[in-house]
């Protein structure tokens, strides 16, 4: 449904976004994650057929969005980040307005702004001025002005961010609701928005997609290695030694002062590699009692971190695990 190839926009001298590549498909929402400034309101823009692409494909049910823009405006609904709301308008004459500059039929109209009023829980508010609502009902407005033509895909940029806690559950329950028979993207820079919201996650960083799949799957393919911090007794480099002879450990990583006669360590292995049963029977080996060994668990927000930050890194082998100890 929504379909982005190859996509790149230079502005001047800036490369805001470089072969974004990704797709989401009905039923599901995706989320364009990335911190600020990485491309995310370009992609949208370009998507919305407010922008046009440098290179690259952006397609919406089929049409491309520069090739076909009054097919795509049918079949697309946009929330900018800062909402094209006027205030002083009623909430239903507001929606009126937007359907007919959408091209919905004038026999349809009120039955759609009715539609887009209980979709978004704003029957109660249809009477009242724009300006009196709280930035949540506002949000519910932008939201509503962006389905009142029924789209079948959805582009909701940042849709949550200055709305308080109450708020942004609402929304995002509302979110949710709407991608029940629809195509969802959505952009934020913050990560609990994704695993709370979306089905998949595309990840872009500096105008590039770095990585897209399910929560799980990115949790899998990137974080595949294993790390276990250890208590240990016995000199370094006997310990290092062991730890070093079991086949893919990637990193060895004091946590605590070598005087000690206990040493804390981290232990890293390789993608896909469990080194756990090794560590300890190679510890054994050699006589040095292990006291603790605790497998540390990576987050979404590791993930996240790695993937956005890997271009500041010195190596590609630095443990991503290095920056919460550093
Ligand atoms: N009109 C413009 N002219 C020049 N550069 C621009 C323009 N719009 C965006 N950029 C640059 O393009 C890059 C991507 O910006 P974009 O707004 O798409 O990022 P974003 O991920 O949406 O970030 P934010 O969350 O801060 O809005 C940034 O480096 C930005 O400075």
């Amino acid at each position: 449904m929504i379909e982005v190839e190859h996509l790149s926009k230079i502005y001047g001298s800036t490369t805001a976004i470089k072969d974004v590549t990704f797709r989401a498909e009905p039923g599901e929402i995706l989320g364009l994650l990335g911190p600020n400034g990485a491309g995310k309101t370009t992609t949208m823009r370009i998507l919305a057929g407010y922008l046009p692409a440098t290179n690259g494909e952006a397609r919406i049910a089929g049409y491309e969005v520069h090739d076909k823009p009054m097919a795509v405006r049918q079949r697309i609904g946009y929330l900018p980040e800062t909402p094209p709301l006027y205030l002083d308008m009623t909430v239903a004459g507001y929606l009126y307005f937007v359907s007919r500059i959408k091209g919905v039929p004038a026999g349809d109209r009120n039955s759609q702004v009715d539609w887009a009023l209980d979709r978004c829980q704003l029957l109660k508010k249809r009477h009242v001025l724009i300006h009196k609502l709280s930035k949540g009902f506002r949000q519910r407005v932008g939201i509503a002005q962006a389905i009142v033509h029924d789209p079948p895909a959805i582009i909701l940029d940042e849709p949550t961010v200055g709305l308080d806690p109450r708020q942004i559950i609402s929304v995002r329950n509302l979110i949710k609701t709407l991608a029940e028979n629809k195509t969802v993207l959505l952009s934020t820079h913050i990560l609990p928005e994704v695993s709370m919201t979306c089905n998949r996650v595309a990840i872009i960083n500096q105008g590039e997609v770095v990585a897209v799949g399910s929560l799980e799957d990115l949790m899998a393919q990137r974080i595949g290695g294993t790390a276990y911090d250890l208590d240990v007794q016995g000199a370094r480099t006997d310990i290092e030694g062991q730890l070093n002879s079991i086949g893919g450990i990637k990193s060895v990583k004091w946590l605590s002062d070598e005087t000690e006669t206990r040493q804390q360590v981290r232990v890293t292995s390789g993608l896909g590699i469990e080194p756990g049963p090794q560590i300890a029977s190679a510890l054994a080996e050699k006589d040095l009692p292990l006291f603790e060994m605790r497998r540390v668990a990576k987050s979404l927000e590791d993930v996240f971190l790695n993937l956005t930050t890997e271009e500041q890194k010195p190596t590609d082998d630095v443990d991503p695990m290095e920056e919460e100890l550093t």
